[in-house]
C-alpha cells in the first residue's frame, strides 16, 4: 500500500496514516538522554540543539526529508559518527546516565550495548554460524557448546532459525537479502545489546522481507530498546511507539506516534506528513 502523498486533503491523509493503536502515553524511562546536541561536519552544522530521550523497550522512529540529519543522529548515539575525522560535537549524550563522551566510557563497551543494523545487509563473507558467533568470539567466548547456544538463540530471536538451522555452514552471501538482514540482526543480538539502532533496515528489501523485519521489530521491543530511521512514514506509523520528526538538523516534534500522525503540533510536521514537502 503506497501513500500518494500530496494528493490528499490533510484530514484524509492523517486518518490514512493510522496505527490501529490507541495512544497509550507512558511515563518512559530512558536509555539515552540527549541534551543540547550540536554536531558539525567541518564547518557545516548537521544537528542543532537536539534534546531527546530514547525510551526503554519501545520503538522510536526517526522521520524527515533526505539530509535532515537522521542518520547522523543515529550514529552519534553509538559514537560511529566519530569515525569521520572532521566531526565535532557539543552538548551531552548519556547512555544509562553515563556520559558517552566521558573518557572513562570505552567506545567498545558502548558499541557492545548499542548494536547497529544498516540499510544494506552487510554480512561478513563467512558462514551463517561464523557471522553470528563473531561478536561473542571477539569478546573472548571460545567454548563450542556456548557458541552453539548463542548462535541458536540469536537466530531464533531474529526469527530466522527455522529457515537456516540446516544451513549454518553456508556462506551468508548466498542468502537472500531479507535473510541476510535477519542474520545481521542476529549478529547484533549475539552480543546481548541493550539498544538496537536501525538505519533504514528495510529499504533494500522486498515487501515480504520488509514485513518479516517489521514483525521482528515488534518482538524485539519486548527485550530491547529500538531506534529506527525510516523514510517510510507508513512504516513509522505501523511499527513505532514514538516518532521524532527532524528537519534541517533540528528536532521539530517528538511525540507518541499516534499523536504525531493524527494531531501534529507543529505546522512543519503537518506539512511533511501530509506531503506538502519532502
Ligand atoms: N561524512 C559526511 N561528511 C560531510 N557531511 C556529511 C557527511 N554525512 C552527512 N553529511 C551531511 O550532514 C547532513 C545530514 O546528513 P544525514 O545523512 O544525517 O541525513 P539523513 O536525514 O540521514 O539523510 P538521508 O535520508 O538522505 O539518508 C547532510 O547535509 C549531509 O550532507
Amino acid at each position: 500500500m503506497t501513500l500518494k502523498l500530496g494528493e490528499r486533503k490533510d484530514k484524509e491523509v492523517k486518518s490514512t496514516i493510522s496505527t490501529n493503536r490507541k495512544a497509550e502515553p507512558k511515563q518512559d524511562s530512558h536509555v539515552f538522554e540527549v541534551s543540547d546536541l550540536n554536531l558539525w561536519y567541518g564547518s557545516d552544522q548537521a544537528l542543532h540543539k537536539i534534546n531527546m530521550g530514547i525510551p526503554e523497550k519501545r520503538v522510536t522512529a526517526i522521520i524527515g526529508p533526505s539530509g535532515c540529519g537522521k542518520s547522523t543522529y543515529l550514529k552519534a548515539l553509538n559514537r560511529m559518527v566519530e569515525m569521520i575525522p572532521v566531526v565535532k560535537t557539543s552538548g551531552s549524550i548519556k547512555y544509562r546516565e553515563k556520559d558517552i563522551y566521558d573518557g572513562k566510557f570505552l567506545v567498545e563497551d558502548l558499541r557492545a550495548k548499542v548494536g547497529m543494523v544498516f540499510q544494506k545487509p552487510n554480512p561478513f563473507p563467512k558462514s551463517v554460524y561464523d557471522n553470528v558467533a563473531y561478536g561473542p568470539r571477539v569478546h573472548g567466548i571460545k567454548k563450542k557448546a556456548l557458541l552453539d547456544e548463542i548462535v541458536e538463540k540469536s537466530l531464533k530471536d531474529a526469527a530466522i532459525w527455522d529457515e537456516l538451522k540446516d544451513r549454518l555452514n553456508e556462506n551468508a552471501y548466498g542468502l537472500s537479502g531479507g535473510q541476510q538482514q535477519r542474520v545481521c540482526i542476529a549478529r547484533a543480538l549475539a552480543v546481548e545489546p541493550d539498544v538496537i539502532l536501525m538505519d533504514e533496515p528495510t529499504s533494500a528489501l522486498d515487501p515480504i522481507s520488509t514485513l518479516k523485519v517489521e514483525e521482528l521489530v515488534q518482538e524485539l521491543k519486548k527485550k530491547y530498546s529500538i531506534v529506527i530511521v525510516t523514510h517510510n512514514m507508513q512504516q513509522a506509523a505501523r511499527i513505532s511507539d514514538k516518532t521524532a520528526f527532524f528537519l534541517n538538523g533540528e528536532l521539530i516534534e517528538f511525540a507518541e506516534t499516534d499523536e504525531l500522525f493524527q494531531n501534529p503540533k507543529d505546522r512543519r510536521t503537518e506539512d511533511y506528513i501530509t506531503g506538502r514537502f519532502g
